[in-house]
């Protein structure tokens, strides 16, 4: 093997990081908190197996779960091996792009062959090398990968020119030219994106006040069996007017219907249909035909169309069999938001149910129990979508991301042979970001290991976030459990952030029930205290993050090392057009986008309890409900651990933008002690925590009086801290 030189300073760890580094356990979670080093630990035992181990860097796979991470740890392994600096200098070089970046790694990674030789991967990108090395015995290997977005896909030159949102609508469309089908989509859109029936089991048949229920025609109508009866005149072709005028003598009166082929009035009577004498009585005179339906025949769908065969039909001469063709892109032409939503629900499901390991019978099976018309409309659309898009990709050779895993897993079951050559392969298999993995994944990772395998995993249940994609906590939490014979070690320093920071997010994170408790220590003793912007109207905290942006570059920090958070994107709209102006390049990320990253000053926008505020434990779906169910405490805890990501990025000033009056429960469960004083108004105080005007002992709510200082001035009782 060529000589390496690396620079695996092990002096440079803590005792715990180097405890994992030196740990000869075969299956080793190390758990920690942020900021503590993890991947940190994770590179240093790569370098520490090649340099004191002398372990073939082939013999090595480290896995990540995004490109960014994979690329940051081969920068990371890439400084370490270059003495002379440069590279650590290129990287900081002011706007390098991301194609002059890829260009020097490769050079780097020529320069120093055995980085070459280690695999630093996404689990995606192992598995497409599995797939094409040894993918012939059991598909194509000259697939294409399809991915959710056409542009910035991993896999580059291999990436099929219709993305998944893409083909999923050109099978709509194919299934489509089934009227049947296309009529039920269109039905589903109109009830539950245009007009918002709701999920409940009774929703209101017939609303007087108004006109609530979009028909397919496009016209609003009265009731839900108006609906029905203009749906049923647009499935036939048949043209009609809703709620025509009738003229008799000085007076005029609103018939329901009027069907010109047929020459008639339809009055649809509903129990809650005022009388209609005096209409009919007026018809009479104005010599006008008019037929009644009646709202107990519509109960019965085929009854009901039997009804309208007979009342309708019977009275058109015109051959109706030569009907109107109806077309996809006519019928949605208003509502291509709408049916954009569909897709993304169906493509949500079909990731879920892949990732759910139930088959598509099982979840048709659960969906037709739903108690929810909407969940077994939803199902009986999606199922045939999915079913086309399966088929429509088999046909291609074409593979989206949860394919390339489960075609991997397909090919390591079968092929023995080909199993055992990745096992002896890899000897050290080495996990970033644990608490991310899902079914799939796992079971990926257990084919690639044999009994002699070393699994390093390292990880955060508490930043666990991507429960709602399909990642299983409970992997994490459950670590032993899982995997036999294994040993967890943990991490408890942060290097990260301040004392307030790192105090203010671990008794945060604390609320959760479901997590490993911790004790995480900063090292960075003292530090400012967290600041909490109230805003009172809107555009003020714009204002309030301008000027304290200003503040800290005058004070020499760089805008690159200020981070603005938010939970969803909208949120942070007006602040980046305001910002936009002041000519600073600040980073502003979502906060599922950030992790991994640290700062010197954060700013985690939207901490209000109003609608779209957060936490917003968007109660999942009942759609995905059918696939995993899930309960609104297990959503929160999720939310909660967002809201430490967030908080952990700040390396030394962390600021809450807040709403006056509607703060949100997360900045409430901070510690007052962790919050700057100024910001300790009303606000809190409110909330039940007041502090002693004279000492700023915090008080608790039945104190009449300071059992710190004696003073009496603290009047209190329940009622003033409402
Ligand atoms: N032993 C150490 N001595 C000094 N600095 C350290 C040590 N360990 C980690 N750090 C520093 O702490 C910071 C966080 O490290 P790293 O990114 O590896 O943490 P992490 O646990 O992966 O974080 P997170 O999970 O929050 O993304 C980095 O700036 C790193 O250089």
């Amino acid at each position: 093997m060529e000589h390496i030189t690396t620079h695996t300073n092990l002096n440079s760890l803590n005792d715990q990081q180097r405890k994992a580094v030196l740990s000869e356990s075969k299956r080793l979670l190390v758990l920690a908190g942020a900021g503590s080093g993890k991947t940190k630990t994770l590179l240093h035992k790569i370098n520490y197996l090649i340099d004191a181990k002398l372990v073939d860097a082939k013999n090595i796979l480290a896995v990540t779960f995004t490109k960014n991470a994979a690329n940051e740890m081969l920068d990371r392994m890439i400084q370490s091996a270059d003495k002379s600096g440069y590279y650590e200098k290129f990287l900081k070089t002011k706007g390098i792009t991301a194609s002059e970046k890829y260009k020097e790694r490769q050079n780097y990674l020529n320069k120093f062959p055995w980085l070459n030789r280690l695999t630093i991967k996404t689990i995606h990108s192992l598995c497409y090398q599995i797939i094409k090395t040894d993918g012939v015995q059991v598909f194509d290997n000259k697939f294409k990968i399809v991915a959710d977005q056409k542009a910035g896909s991993e896999f580059l030159g291999n990436t099929a020119e219709e993305s998944v949102s893409d083909i999923i609508e050109k099978v709509t469309i194919i299934l489509s030219q089934n009227k049947g089908f296309l009529l039920k989509l269109k039905r589903y859109i109109l009830d539950y994106f245009v007009d918002y029936i709701h999920n409940h089991k009774n929703q209101v048949e017939f609303r007087p006040e108004g006109k609530f229920f979009t028909s397919l025609k496009g016209d609003k109508v009265r009731s839900k069996s108006e609906q029905y009866i203009a749906d049923w005149l647009y499935r036939n072709s048949i043209d009609y007017v809703y709620e025509p005028e009738v003229k008799v003598g000085s007076s005029s009166f609103h018939p329901d219907f009027f069907i010109p082929q047929a020459n008639i009035y339809l009055e649809h009577i509903s129990n809650k249909s005022y009388p209609s004498f005096w209409k009919e009585g007026k018809m009479k005179i104005a010599g006008n035909t008019c037929i009644k339906t009646y709202d107990d025949a519509t109960h019965n769908s085929a009854i009901f169309n039997k009804v309208l065969d007979r009342v309708i039909k019977g009275r058109i001469s015109s051959d109706l069999s030569s009907a109107t063709v109806l077309h996809y892109d006519e019928e949605f032409s208003n509502f291509r938001k709408e049916i954009k939503r569909f897709f993304r629900e169906v493509n949500e499901v079909r990731n879920k149910i892949v990732n759910s390991e139930k088959s598509i019978a099982q979840i048709i099976e659960e969906a037709t129990k739903s108690e929810f018309e909407r969940v077994r409309m939803f199902y009986e659309l999606a199922v045939p979508i999915i079913n086309a898009f399966n088929d429509y990709c088999v046909n291609r050779s074409y593979l989206d991301f949860d394919g390339l895993l489960t075609k991997s897993i397909q090919l390591l079951e079968e092929n023995p042979n080909i199993r055992e050559r990745y096992q002896d392969r890899y000897k050290y298999i080495l996990v970033d970001e644990f608490q991310d993995v899902n079914n799939l994944q796992v079971k990926l990772l257990n084919l690639l290991t044999k009994k002699e395998t070393h699994l390093f995993c390292v990880g955060d249940d508490w930043q666990s976030i991507y429960g709602f994609r399909g990642s299983e906590i409970g992997y994490i939490v459950n670590f032993k459990k899982h995997f036999d014979n294994s040993e967890l070690l943990t991490l408890n320093l942060n290097y990260r952030s301040t004392d307030p920071i790192v105090c203010a997010s671990t008794e945060a994170i604390k609320k959760n029930k479901f997590q490993i408790p911790k004790e995480i220590k900063a090292v960075k003793r003292g530090g400012q205290k967290i600041k909490i912007f109230y805003e009172e109207q809107e555009g003020q905290s714009n204002a309030f993050i301008w000027e304290t942006i200003e503040k800290h570059i005058q004070e020499g920090i760089i805008p690159e090392d200020i981070l603005v958070l938010y939970r969803r994107s909208a949120m942070a709209t007006d602040l980046y057009q305001a910002l936009k102006k002041s000519g600073h390049k600040i980073q502003f990320k979502t906060i599922h986008s950030a992790k991994g990253l640290e700062a010197k000053v954060v700013f985690i926008l939207g901490l209000h309890s109003n609608k779209g505020g957060f936490p917003d434990p968007w109660l999942q779906d009942k759609i995905y409900q059918v696939i995993k169910p899930s309960n609104y405490d297990h959503l929160l805890e999720e939310e909660r651990r967002l809201f430490y990501v967030a908080l952990t990025r700040a390396e030394d000033h962390l600021y809450l933008i807040s709403q006056k009056g509607a703060v949100s429960d997360f900045v409430r469960d901070i510690p007052t002690e962790y919050i700057y004083q100024d910001n300790l108004d009303n606000e809190l105080s409110t909330h039940g925590i007041v502090l002693c005007p004279s000492c700023q002992s915090k008080l608790e709510e039945h104190y009449r009086f300071c059992p710190e200082c004696g003073c009496t001035t603290v009047k209190m009782d329940k009622d003033s801290l409402k």
